[in-house]
């Protein structure tokens, strides 16, 4: 993809801060101070462990945030130029299914079981859309095509429960662009999925959005879908992006210890699946967050400095940051981690 310009700039989030009030009086900050663009167009995707709050920043950018007991301390979520935090509920339900749609990993959790694929496709449809029942009947059908369901005038007619795992997640990604969102939204669209269906539906994935020329952000904890799907990769940990770059980029020249942790987890064709290595430790809770660096109590090149100080974000080239205090402000190896490096 070409370098993206300033005026393509779809969603832009800005110091996004998100805490949850807990039963037992405690604090959980579970995102914090969160920065990243969305360019028109553009696959990006947020990568992190189980627990790093990706999809509490999905939910944030919809707003779907189950408000108390979480609360958003800081930040806009703008969307070409509007910030969404400002919307009322009515404005925002005008935006999401329309301007931003959503595709979670378990599709029953979204579709209706007790109405018709066709009727609560027809319903998304004019919710947004100043059309007869009929032609929305016949878009419905038109795209229940071009998600591949080659029986479409029977699928049309059945309730959720009829279809398979695949298919249902080929009707919601149906429903999803049915108004031409601009952002899609997939979180692990393909988590629940056997091998070769998954393939098929990140396939479908990427076809729509060229079609629709949407963008999409593509929340994961699998770098291998990373590595097929996004143009730019952001890798969150324990509520912050501790690093951002271009796909090939990082891949080629990961820089933050937690990525080059990830990266590892990842099947080669060399790899023994069987012994695929995981990440020691666990992310902590985000009631319980060490002080100084998050990742350091799991990090192999930790000095005691990353154990009192939050590390800043350092810029490695224009379009690569890295979170970490491996980094001084130039962005530069910083002297005694250069040695730290150099004796592992
Ligand atoms: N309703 C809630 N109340 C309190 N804490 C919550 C709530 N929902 C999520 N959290 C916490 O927010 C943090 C981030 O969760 P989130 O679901 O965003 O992680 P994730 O990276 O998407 O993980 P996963 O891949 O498992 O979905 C976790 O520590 C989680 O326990």
């Amino acid at each position: 993809m070409e370098q993206p310009k300033e005026k393509d700039v779809l969603l832009e989030v800005n110091h996004l801060s998100i805490k949850f009030h807990l039963k037992n009086g405690k604090e959980a900050k579970v995102v914090e101070d969160v920065n990243f663009t969305i360019h028109k167009g553009e696959t990006v995707a947020l990568v992190g462990e189980s627990g790093s709050g990706k999809s509490i920043t999905s939910l944030a950018i919809m707003r779907l945030l189950p408000i108390p007991p979480g609360e958003i301390t800081s930040g806009s979520i703008t969307l070409n130029g509007k910030n969404l935090l400002t919307y009322k509920n009515k404005e925002m339900s005008r935006i999401r299914g329309n301007e931003i749609s959503m595709i979670f990993q378990e599709p029953m959790t979204s579709l209706d079981p007790v109405f018709t694929i066709g009727n609560q496709m027809i319903e998304g449809i004019r919710r947004h859309q100043k059309v007869s029942k009929k032609e929305a009947w016949n878009k419905a059908l038109q795209l229940l095509k071009e998600v591949g369901i080659a029986n479409a005038e029977k699928v049309i007619a059945e309730y959720p429960h009829q279809l398979s795992g695949g298919m249902r997640q080929r009707v919601m990604i149906a429903i999803a662009m049915s108004n031409n969102p601009q952002l899609l939204i997939a979180d692990e669209p393909t988590t629940a999925l056997d091998v070769t269906v998954q393939a098929q539906i990140l396939k479908l994935m990427l076809k729509m959005k060229e079609e629709h020329r949407s963008a999409i952000l593509f929340i994961t904890h699998d770098m291998s879908v990373v590595a097929e799907t996004a143009d730019r990769v952001m890798v969150m940990y324990a509520g912050q992006i501790v690093e951002e770059a271009p796909v090939r980029e990082l891949f080629l020249n990961p820089q933050h210890p937690y990525t080059t942790a990830l990266l590892k987890t990842m099947p080669s064709l060399e790899t023994d699946v069987k012994r695929l290595p995981s990440i020691p430790g666990t992310v902590p809770p985000a009631y319980a967050l060490p002080d100084g660096c998050r990742f350091a109590p799991r990090c192999p090149h930790a000095l005691a400095h990353c154990h009192q100080e939050q590390p800043a974000v350092h810029h490695i080239q224009e379009a690569h940051k890295v979170r970490c205090h491996l980094f001084t402000e130039k962005g530069e190896l910083a002297h005694d981690r250069e040695r730290s490096f150099a004796g592992n």
